[in-house]
């Protein structure tokens, strides 16, 4: 019986949360507010639900985790997110309160990698402005008017944020001939790629910038003005990690004035409002931050979910623990 199974309360359901239902509705108790329509509070009060039973929850990092939401669970021990992001948690008052909290760990490094790399060729060599070219003339015109657009291969590019998503970004541009270095909370002793504990100096120094480190308070507006005019008139920026990585208002004005070439963004800093002035700029590749989701990572990403509640149900050790210090 459902009612015998651990409860997981499940917030802004992930995308992958009808498959993952259908695999181990048969495990867990969901309790899902969502289609109810129903604030949180009046979910748990209208259905009944003691509070004091629900030791854990499945979010998305669409829903904030905030001390409101953690206030009205009183037993909770465990936040279970499906990304690898935590921006949305305050791990602060969850390190206050014991609650362990997990993540997506590595399972998107290589198609959040695949996607950087999709949108700094697609920004560089214009490839959706080639699509809408022939989609709308139909064919190449005589003179040939399409604008030329910049060599990726052999290119400086600058990582912010050498991680899991940063080191495949890294691999995958090796291919390309590109010299990487990268800039990191700290600089690894075992990466060989130079470090520049400035993003103005890595911005100085690269021909595009791929930004894929965490949200945190030392992170939000890494990328300001001054980085994006470090970058110059013929530099290109993508971002795969957050939109408040960047300040999204400087580098509209910075793209929209010519001080940067172009903008390759799977995220924007108000989501899920995506300013409009980015729509009408032919030097913007634009995703809906879907760079983490592919059919293999929602797949790994259910495996990885299930295991870290079943851990926590038989008291192991979490799979993919967030840390929680500071
Ligand atoms: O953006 C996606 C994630 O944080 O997993």
């Amino acid at each position: 019986m459902a009612k015998d199974l651990p409860k997981v309360l499940v917030l802004g359901p992930p995308t992958c949360f009808s498959t993952f239902e259908s695999l181990y509705s048969h495990k867990f108790n969901f309790l899902n507010p969502k289609p109810s329509g129903l604030s949180l509070q009046q979910f748990i009060l209208s259905h009944n639900h003691n509070p004091s039973t629900i030791p854990a929850i499945f979010c998305s990092a669409a829903y904030s985790i905030t001390t409101d939401v953690l206030n009205l669970l009183p037993s909770l021990s465990l936040v279970v997110t499906s990304s690898v992001g935590t921006d949305h948690i305050d791990l602060n008052e969850c390190r206050r309160r014991g609650i362990q909290v997990a993540g997506a760990g590595g399972v998107f490094s290589e198609d959040v990698a695949d996607v950087a790399v999709a949108l700094l060729i697609a920004v560089m060599r214009k490839v959706t402005v080639a699509n809408r070219y022939v989609r709308t003339r139909r064919e190449r015109s005589d003179p040939w008017d399409f604008p030329l657009g910049y060599k990726l291969s052999g290119k400086r590019v600058g990582i912010v944020g050498l991680g899991s998503i940063g080191m495949e970004v890294a691999k995958r541009l090796e291919s390309f001939d590109c010299i990487i270095s990268y800039n990191s909370k700290h600089q690894k002793t075992s990466i060989s790629y130079p470090f520049y504990s400035n993003v103005i100096d890595l911005a100085t120094s690269s021909d595009a910038l791929v930004v894929c480190c965490a949200l945190n308070n030392q992170t939000r507006h890494i990328v300001n003005k001054d980085v994006l005019l470090a970058l110059g008139k013929e530099g290109f920026i993508v971002n795969v990690g957050r939109g408040g990585l960047i300040d999204e208002k400087q580098l509209i004005k910075c793209l929209m004035e010519g001080e940067i070439a172009g903008a390759g963004l799977d995220v924007f800093e108000n989501e899920p409002h995506v300013d409009e002035k980015l729509f009408a700029m032919d030097n913007v590749v634009l995703s809906p931050h879907s760079a983490a989701f592919t059919v293999e990572s929602t797949t790994s990403l259910c495996e990885l979910v299930a295991g870290n509640l079943e851990a926590f149900f038989l008291n192991k050790p979490l799979i993919s623990p967030v840390m929680l210090v500071e």
